[in-house]
């Protein structure tokens, strides 16, 4: 078994004990809130709140999450991500809910997610973005999640790791798809996943490439952006930055000949 398998596995149980949240209403956010349009222009950092990962364990517990989502928000983040998986990320929905109370950004719900409550649950909180993982789901189960989630407004990035999905992902139609460089059956880490991924993406720009996870340095995010991701995924590194709004600034910069 997997350590995919196992938290799939896990948030299937947790989620029994969700039944009877309220079902949200339909309402889409305004374009400052669509994390695709702020890709458009390339180069967008979404930086993630990540306290601890089943393979690193503890990155920074006891971070003051609404402190750190202001520095991502001044330095220009496109968006937010949270982790609210509890169980191997020791994350929250609360953590999620403190963090879209306070920023006019949009907000990524990171999370294993194979039950529309939890769809509930994650735009009930305040976030504007859902992932769904394709290594994570069955085709049917992948497209009724999608559509659900596309139907109470909310983006959906969608999350490969090599062609095959990509395909899948396509044909969903999927405007935000991420290209995890980390194998989350094996914890592999190469950033030529997203050099493979880009290599193969359609040029058409219906659809926009995110390059998630293992990227640490400035050459990393360079090397993600000129393969021609419009938007790199930075957890781990920004949370042990002493200064995570340079970081970001540093790497949309513009101005710098990358
Ligand atoms: O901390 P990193 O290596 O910068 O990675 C961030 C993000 O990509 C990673 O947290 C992630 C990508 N896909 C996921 C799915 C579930 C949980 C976590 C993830």
């Amino acid at each position: 078994m997997t350590i995919l398998d196992e938290i799939i596995a896990a948030k299937r149980k947790e989620i029994k004990e969700y039944q009877g949240v309220e079902s949200t209403s339909v309402n889409g956010f305004p374009g400052k809130f669509r994390l695709a349009e702020r890709l458009r222009d390339g180069r967008g950092v979404i930086a993630e709140i990540k306290r601890a990962s089943p393979s690193k364990g503890n990155i920074r517990i006891d971070v003051d999450v609404a402190e750190q989502a202001k520095i991502y928000e001044r330095a220009g983040a496109a968006a937010i991500s949270v982790l609210t998986d509890e169980l191997y990320f020791k994350g929250s929905m609360a953590d999620l809910e403190k963090v879209a109370r306070l920023v006019s950004v949009p907000v990524l719900c990171k999370d294993f997610i194979v039950d529309s409550v939890q769809i509930d649950r994650a735009k009930n909180a305040g976030a504007t973005i859902i992932l769904l993982i394709v290594a994570a789901l069955e085709q049917r189960e992948l497209e009724k999640l999608y559509s659900y989630a596309q139907a109470k407004g909310l983006e959906v990035l969608v999350e490969i790791h090599d062609r095959e999905e990509l395909d899948v992902a396509l044909k969903l139609g999927a405007e935000l798809i991420g290209v995890n460089n980390r194998n989350l059956k094996t914890f592999e880490v190469s950033l030529e996943r997203t050099a493979e991924i880009a290599g193969h993406f359609p040029d058409s720009g219906d659809s926009l490439l995110i390059s998630e996870s293992g990227i640490f340095s400035e050459s990393d995010a360079s090397y993600a952006f000129n393969k021609g991701a419009s938007g790199i995924l930075v957890g781990e590194a920004l949370m042990r930055s002493a200064d995570a709004g340079a970081w970001i600034e540093s790497v949309t910069s513009s101005e710098v000949e990358k």
